[in-house]
């Protein structure tokens, strides 16, 4: 059975070096966002999303997390300003979490955790594809949104009524008219750094833009999240829990803030 890379012990983030060995380059995520290194910068824009609900197509568990897929072969839901220049395309997002409501987040703020990360994933439409696009330096852009407990997400809603068809490893269903817009907080002030993928293969092409607001979710809502599994169907169950890397170093990197 191939020994790929996970969560584990013996092939969690710990591990990843051993095939990744830029898993200890200088532009790694996540990062700890000290605020009190952030500075402002007046020039950075305002963030602008733009999806359009129909080239939402599946959700998936790829035995890493759940994702849900977007049509990206035109512009129909792109990112544009905010810190980047040109236009990219929405891919994919999907979410990070913890076996309990204290860890679970991949970025921390000040050394706290949060207990769930949002992450939606766009590239660069200077570059032909995704998968082109992923191992350049301004290759990708990613809007992580934090998870905070407390009243029931109703916007949550939709996916979490689709985890019971995704349960196991592979399997995927149709997801399609959703707006990830609504998963947005009401305020899009950010920090922005430059930084990488976090999960294997960590290509360091990622411009973060990690949301200074959080959106709401109940213990209950991720009581489902975790009901989710890392393994097939025909494999021993391992619950789908803790799938987040912790900080790693800064490495004199900047980190600005859209806010005072
Ligand atoms: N957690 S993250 O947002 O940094 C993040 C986003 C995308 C991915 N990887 C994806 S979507 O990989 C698709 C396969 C691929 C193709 C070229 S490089 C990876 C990994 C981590
Ligand atoms: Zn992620």
């Amino acid at each position: 059975m191939s020994n790929g890379w996970g969560y584990a012990d013996h092939n969690g983030p710990e591990k990843w070096c051993d095939n990744f060995p830029i898993a200890n380059g200088p532009r790694q995520s996540p990062i700890d966002i000290q605020t009190s290194g952030a500075s402002y910068d007046e020039s950075l824009k305002a963030l602008k999303l733009q999806y359009d609900p129909s080239t939402s197509l599946d959700i998936l568990n790829n035995g890493h997390s759940f994702q849900v897929t977007f049509a990206d072969d035109d512009d129909s839901s792109t990112l544009t300003e905010g810190p980047i220049s040109g236009k990219y395309r929405l891919k994919q997002f999907h979410f990070h979490w913890g076996a309990s409501d204290d860890k679970g987040s991949e970025h921390t703020v000040d050394g706290k955790c949060y207990p769930a990360e949002l992450h939606l994933v766009h590239w660069n439409t200077e570059y032909p594809s995704f998968g082109e696009a992923a191992s350049k330096p301004d290759g990708l852009a990613v809007v992580g949104v934090f998870l905070e407990i407390g009243a029931d997400n109703p916007n949550l809603q939709k996916l979490l009524d689709a985890m019971d068809a995704i349960k196991c490893k592979g399997t995927q269903t149709s997801f399609t008219n959703f707006d990830p817009t609504i998963l947005l907080p009401e305020s899009l002030d950010y920090w922005t750094y430059l930084g990488s993928l976090t999960t294997p293969p960590l290509h360091e092409s990622v411009t973060w833009i990690v949301c200074k607001q959080s959106i709401s979710v109940s213990s209950d809502q991720m009581k489902k999240f975790r009901s989710l599994l890392f393994t097939a169907d025909d494999e021993e169950a391992c619950c789908m829990v803790n799938n987040y890397r912790p900080p790693q170093p800064l490495k004199g990197r900047e980190v600005r803030a859209s806010f005072k």
